[in-house]
């Protein structure tokens, strides 16, 4: 399947059981056929310029010697940047060696000051890399990061740990590029925290692997198929009851900005009729908004509503005692912000979530996601996917671990990456309109899982379209998510209908 994501663990049992029945360096030179094609696609017209190729000391460096000799068959001119390891180098690495320096391959030992490169291709280190890069390695890619050519990741950008996405530190550097091309399967710390800056456009080969060879992925991308079987064209004879409700409860004295965004997305996702119950005698309405009710949270009755509980709600002890309702409540119920930290600090709502027998969808951003679990947001981001999957188990609930490649996880164990989304996201209140989407979708009946995967999908791809449309990255606001996330939505819909 396209969208499955695996392991290094399993990436290595997968290239051990693929070589079992092929010659030897097969899957070596089969990695250097695919990427050298794709170089070729990177180069396009620009075919007589250079290509510097970085063959590191592993296998990796097998991969890109494979690639030079390739490009130099096809009449490019291709430099190697070779330094030998202290390690001998396996056998496949060794042939493609001796194939690169029988041809018209160029080798260099160390990287000329400048050099006007048609494309860098990196093959310093692949799945290998055990520990920081350091001496003249980070030169090498400190060097390529601040070329301006397109660069061609072989396998995983030299530095990122293709596992959790995090550059390998303490105080690692990770190749910055354009494009991978990734071997025997995609790998998660490609699309998540540091993975997407790094990698660039991934593209995956699975250098003829059979697909019985493949065990059960450890993590899917997200994408609309997980989801579109829930998007159905309304039909004529329906009403505003037949969408449901939202309340968004939340909004402390001064804090109204952030429900009223969230029960924007829920309006623009859909929902029927939309509530925000204040703690606090809040606006008595929203003149951007008018069709959004108001309501005090004292006494709101929760019943046949899906309720988003959080945004700007503070942490008194009415906001507790909110909580505590909500979560003994039957209704679907999405947890964010304020909440999740009221939680984090209480094992007794903890334990509330935990035991709900309605849907429950948790949307911690890191730092809340570090609050739930008692640790530090070093530690959740080191490993997103274990972080959200902890938080999952923990709770019963589905959690969306937010940011670059948010994580979704189900109460099961099951792993989705989000793809779509862009920095333009990150600015205050995109989290809320998030909430609010998710609380709308969980009206429509979807179940936490796919209101979840849609949800993070859904608001990604809004962002994405404003930047097709030059509204952002830089400058977006959240308040301009909602429209973008219904125009989404509708285009799904026709999509599917
Ligand atoms: N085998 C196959 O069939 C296929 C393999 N494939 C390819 O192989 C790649 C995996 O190859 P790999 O296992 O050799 O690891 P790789 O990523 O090259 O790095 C290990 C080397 O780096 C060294 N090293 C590590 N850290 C270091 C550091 N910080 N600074 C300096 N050195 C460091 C380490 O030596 P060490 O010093 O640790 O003893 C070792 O020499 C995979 O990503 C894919 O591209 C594909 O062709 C498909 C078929
Ligand atoms: N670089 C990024 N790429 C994709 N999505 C992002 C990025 N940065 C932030 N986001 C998304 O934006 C939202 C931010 O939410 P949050 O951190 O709760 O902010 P706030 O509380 O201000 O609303 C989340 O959905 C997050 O996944
Ligand atoms: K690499």
């Amino acid at each position: 399947m396209d969208n499955h994501l695996y392991t290094v663990a399993q990436v290595r049992a997968i290239e051990e059981a693929a070589c079992a029945g092929l010659p030897p360096g097969t899957l070596m030179r089969r990695a250097g056929d695919a990427a050298a094609r794709f170089a070729l696609e990177l180069l396009g017209e620009r075919r007589d310029k250079p290509v510097l190729v970085l063959a590191g000391p592993g296998n990796n460096g097998g991969d890109a010697l494979e690639v030079a000799a390739n490009l130099a068959d096809s009449g490019v001119d291709a430099t190697v940047l070779f330094q030998p390891g202290q390690r001998e180098i396996s056998d496949e690495a060794q042939s493609a060696h001796e194939r690169a320096r029988s041809g018209t391959v160029g080798f260099i030992d160390m990287l000329p000051p400048s050099g006007d490169w048609g494309l860098v291709v990196d093959g310093l280190f692949g799945i290998g890399l055990a520990r920081p890069i350091e001496g003249d390695y980070r030169e090498m890619v400190e060097a390529v990061n601040a070329m301006r050519c397109p660069v061609l990741a072989l396998d995983v950008p030299s530095g990122l740990d293709a596992d959790t996405g995090a550059v390998i530190g303490p105080g690692g550097v990770a190749v910055r590029a354009t494009h991978t091309i990734t071997f025997l399967g995609d790998k998660s710390g490609l699309h998540t925290l540091d993975g997407r800056d790094s990698a660039g456009h991934v593209r995956v080969e699975m250098l003829g692997v059979s697909p019985e060879l493949l065990p059960p992925p450890s993590a899917r991308l997200g994408t609309a198929e997980l989801f579109a079987h829930r998007l159905a064209a309304r039909r004529h004879n329906s009403h505003k009851g037949s969408f449901g409700d939202v309340a968004v409860l939340g909004g402390a004295h001064g804090m109204a900005g952030a429900p009223v965004l969230a029960a924007r997305g829920a309006l623009y996702g859909g929902a029927g009729r939309v509530f925000v119950a204040m703690l606090d005698s809040g606006p008595g309405y929203d003149s951007v908004q008018p069709e959004l009710m108001f309501r005090t949270a004292d006494g709101f009755d929760f019943t046949g509503r899906t309720l988003v509980i959080g945004p700007g709600m503070g942490d008194s002890a009415g906001a507790m005692r909110l909580l505590a309702r909500a979560l003994d409540s039957d209704s679907p119920l999405l947890v964010d912000a304020d909440a999740i930290n009221l939680i984090g600090a209480s094992p007794d709502l903890l334990a509330r979530l935990a035991g709900r027998g309605a849907p429950s969808v948790l949307t911690p951003h890191p730092l809340e996601a570090a609050r739930l679990l008692g640790q530090s947001t070093g530690v959740i981001q080191a490993d997103r996917l274990a972080a959200a999957r902890e938080i999952a188990l923990r709770t019963r609930a589905t959690v969306i671990l937010k940011g670059s490649g948010s994580v979704i996880a189900q109460p099961d164990g099951a792993l989705v990456i989000n793809p779509t989304g862009n920095a333009g996201l990150a600015t205050a209140g995109s989290g809320d309109v998030l909430a609010g989407i998710c609380g709308a979708l969980l009206a429509q009946a979807w179940p936490a899982g796919e209101a979840a995967i849609g949800a993070a999908w859904i608001h990604g791809a809004a962002a994405d379209l404003l930047v097709a449309h030059g509204i952002g990255p830089i400058g977006m606001t959240a308040g301009e998510l909602p429209a973008a996330a219904r125009a989404v939505l509708n285009l799904l819909v026709a999509e599917v209908s």
